[in-house]
């Protein structure tokens, strides 16, 4: 990208310093990660459990502060009104109202947004049928596997059409079927144009999904690139086995 043009998301120098308990310790949960992303593009930022992965969803969705550094969504802070409208946010866990049907769901998440009644209705039934929850709407969010609700959850990020959609863990705890469900429609999002930053500790699913990669640990940037870059840095072994049926294929990538 030409020098001065703006990024779709940019972080300088980002930290955030948590205080853990009353009085307590001070954990530094990212430190001075710098990143940016083109508009259009696909970022996995990939780690194992507390390596800062959310943190840094979380402060892009402007739903923390930085304690350094600063983070920006097409040039503009994150948390200010601008930087929101362009962001959809899928959290790690979403909390439903089971009672609800994923359709009441869906309302309740535009009547939040600035979406009209009358531009809500529309979007909603676009985003169940794109989700495959068509058939499932008119049913309590109770009785949706954990596919469906990761489904509802990816539906309510992007309602309002965002321009960047922040997936925090979006193919945790889900099985095969599942997660690949999940990575199709991350793929139907860069299509479109979105640029998607998702988080994992999968590297099998961002490699298949991803243009860039950032790598975390203890929070820190470890490495950052394009796919081809970071993985001819990663070495490969070839197995050869017996011809295996689609499932353990599938099993065996959601392992690596
Ligand atoms: N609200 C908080 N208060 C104190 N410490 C926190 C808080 N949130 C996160 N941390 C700590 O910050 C570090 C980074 O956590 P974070 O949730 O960002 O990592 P992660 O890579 O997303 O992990 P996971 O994959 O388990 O969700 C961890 O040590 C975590 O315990």
């Amino acid at each position: 990208m030409r020098s001065g043009a703006t990024w779709a998301v940019e972080l300088d120098g980002f930290g955030k310093t948590y205080r853990a308990g009353w009085g307590g310790r001070t954990v530094h949960a990212v430190e001075t990660l710098s990143l940016r992303l083109p508009a259009g593009q696909v970022l996995g930022l990939l780690g194992p459990n507390g390596s800062g992965k959310s943190t840094t969803l979380k402060a892009l969705a402007g739903l923390l502060q930085p304690s350094a550094g600063s983070c920006r969504i097409f040039g503009e802070p994150a948390g200010s009104d601008a930087a929101r409208a362009r962001i959809g946010y899928l959290p790690e866990s979403v909390r439903f109202a089971t009672h609800q049907t994923g359709r009441e769901f869906l309302r309740y998440c535009a009547g939040l947004s600035s979406l009209t009644d009358v531009q809500a209705e529309p979007r909603i039934e676009a985003v169940l049928a794109w989700t495959g929850l068509g058939d499932a709407a008119g049913r309590r969010i109770a009785s949706y596997s954990k596919g469906m609700r990761q489904r509802l959850g990816l539906a309510q990020a992007v309602l309002h059409e965002p321009q960047i959609v922040l997936l925090d863990e979006p193919t945790s705890g889900l099985d095969p079927e599942g997660r690949l469900a999940v990575v199709r429609l991350i793929r139907e999002l860069a299509a479109q144009g979105r640029t998607v930053v998702f988080t994992s500790h999968l590297l099998a699913q961002a490699e298949d999904v991803c243009d860039r990669l950032a790598m975390l640990g203890k929070g820190r940037l470890l490495a950052s690139g394009t796919v081809g870059e970071l993985l001819g840095t990663f070495e490969r072994a070839p197995v050869a086995t017996s011809r295996l049926e689609k499932i353990y294929l599938e099993r065996l990538h959601a392992l690596s």
